[in-house]
């Protein structure tokens, strides 16, 4: 691998000899390979994981892997029963379950795509907490979308904005997470592009809008609120400068989170600056290179903390009416009664009552892409039943029929070729399962079934595994599938 001279100079020279030796031989080595469990949808004490290769020590559902299967042929993947994400990353459950363990919080992630840590947040927030997960870049956006709804929790709003909208609205966070775009160094053992486009220029033009970000949501951020701000890179100007920032020109204390030496963490490279700070260095870390602190907000405690009561549900606003005996009487949600509908584009949501209002405010002043339970779309009289529906884990599959798919008939349906239903099989939506989980709705027409699954989200290679042997999770001796 060929690293930047300019890259190994100043690094060489921030790090001394010896750490810099052992940084270099850590990014010639493999990459781990990880993945995280989602609670919601699996029993992480009873899965058994196919070529495991032990636990992630900072965060409860991380597992290594002995090697990198094909994640693209496993349906459990699709269905969202785990996310492949680099260990590293998964302290953010260390500090989440340091400091937000107790009572609900409101919580964004503003640069989120594609979604680890959103999707791991939302795992360990308390319940009754809401998370909001933004991305700037749309396409971007529409993967946090998918992968949010494929982690299932209806406590999640996903928007398309600038940190600077944000600003704006009037929203107020309890913590924000900054998972900063930066100049990548981290990324160099996986991430040939990421070698080629560094330049110290790259890096000051990282450093410069990592701090506008931080400014221009700083108002969003509760006196006594927590941000959390981390960056896959290595130099100090993305990551101890800017928190030195934040903490002396905005107004924060550096707050500390217990590790082990075992793990492999160090701490501050800046001379002159010994707050607590987080660097994982491949070759010292199991893990990709990442950065992180914690800040605590100057001013009083003043939470925003949900969850609270909540308004007398208002079904029926905004076109929900025409359709509201439909929504109402088809229990297709666990509890529907504790949410509100709103009609957006022509996709109903469904948002808990608690906090509906919350949403409204956003839907007005930010981009909101998805928000909730997208319960189905509207089609003239009819409401067809949509994949966030199904990927809920508030969604009773009971109240369709159900065809439980082989391993090769289930790729195929993911891939959107139309897969045959039993004779037996009444006509109109039927939910695909594979081994138990809901992976998608045919719609049974009678002589043949048409596949609704999104066509964004199928799988694009035509190649075809010769089985299922690339299956990360399977149960013990009960299955570990939640149903
Ligand atoms: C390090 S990645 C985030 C990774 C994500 N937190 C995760 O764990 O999956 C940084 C993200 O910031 C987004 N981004 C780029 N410019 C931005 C801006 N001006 N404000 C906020 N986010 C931005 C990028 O598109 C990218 O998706």
């Amino acid at each position: 691998m060929t690293l930047p001279d300019d890259f190994i100079k100043y690094t060489r020279q921030l790090m001394g000899d010896r750490m810099w030796q052992t940084l270099e031989a850590g990014l010639a080595g493999e990459p781990p390979v990880s993945v995280r469990l989602n609670p919601f949808k699996c029993n992480p004490d009873v899965a058994d994981i196919a070529c495991g290769d032990g636990m992630v020590p900072w965060c409860a559902n991380g597992r290594y892997l002995k090697r990198r299967p094909n994640f693209t042929f496993d349906p459990l993947m699709h269905a969202g029963v785990y996310y492949v994400q680099d260990a590293s990353s998964m302290f953010l459950e260390r500090v989440l379950r340091r400091y937000v363990a107790d009572k609900p919080v409101r919580v964004l992630d503003l640069c989120a795509a594609p979604g680890g840590k959103s999707t791991l947040a939302r795992s360990v927030l308390p319940e009754g907490s809401l998370l909001f997960c933004n991305e700037p870049v749309h396409g971007r956006a529409m993967v946090l979308a998918e992968n949010v709804q494929k982690l299932g929790h209806e406590d999640v709003v996903v928007t398309n904005s600038y940190p600077a909208d944000y600003g704006k609205s009037g929203l107020v966070f309890d913590v924000v997470i900054a998972d900063v775009p930066c100049s990548g160094e981290g990324m160099f053992r996986k991430d040939e592009g990421a070698r080629e486009e560094w330049s110290l220029n790259g890096v000051e033009k990282c450093r410069r809008l990592q701090r506008s970000i931080v400014q221009d949501v700083w108002n969003c951020l509760r006196p006594g609120g927590l941000l959390i701000y981390s960056t896959c890179t290595f130099n100090v100007g993305e990551n101890e400068e800017n928190v030195r920032y934040v903490a002396d020109e905005l107004g924060a204390d550096v707050l500390p989170v217990d590790t082990d030496v075992s793990w492999g963490i160090t701490g501050s490279l800046l001379e002159g600056f010994d707050a607590p700070v987080y660097r994982f260095l491949p070759g010292l870390t199991r893990g990709e290179g990442l950065f992180m602190a914690v800040l605590r907000k100057h001013g009083e405690d003043c939470g925003v903390s949900e969850k609270k009561g909540g308004k007398k549900a208002d079904k029926t606003r905004a076109g929900a009416k025409k359709h509201a005996v439909t929504l109402k009487d088809n229990g297709w949600i666990d509890g529907f009664e504790d949410y509100n509908v709103r009609l957006c584009d022509g996709f109903y949501r469904a948002v808990h009552r608690w906090w509906s209002d919350i949403y409204d405010v956003a839907d007005k002043r930010l981009r909101v892409i998805h928000a909730g339970i997208t319960v189905g779309e509207v089609r003239g009289k009819d409401v067809v039943p949509a994949q966030s529906l199904l990927l809920s884990r508030a969604f009773r599959k009971e109240a369709f029929p159900c065809v439980e798919l082989e391993h090769t008939e289930a790729v195929a349906f993911l891939r959107r070729e139309a897969v045959p239903l039993p004779g037996s099989v009444p006509r109109g939506p039927v939910v695909m399962t594979y081994r138990g989980c809901p992976i998608g709705f045919q719609k049974n027409i009678g002589n043949r079934a048409n596949n609704l699954y999104p066509a964004e989200w199928k799988i694009k290679s035509t190649y075809v595994p010769a089985d299922d042997c690339d299956i990360i999770v399977r149960g013990k001796d009960d299955d570990c599938l939640v149903r």
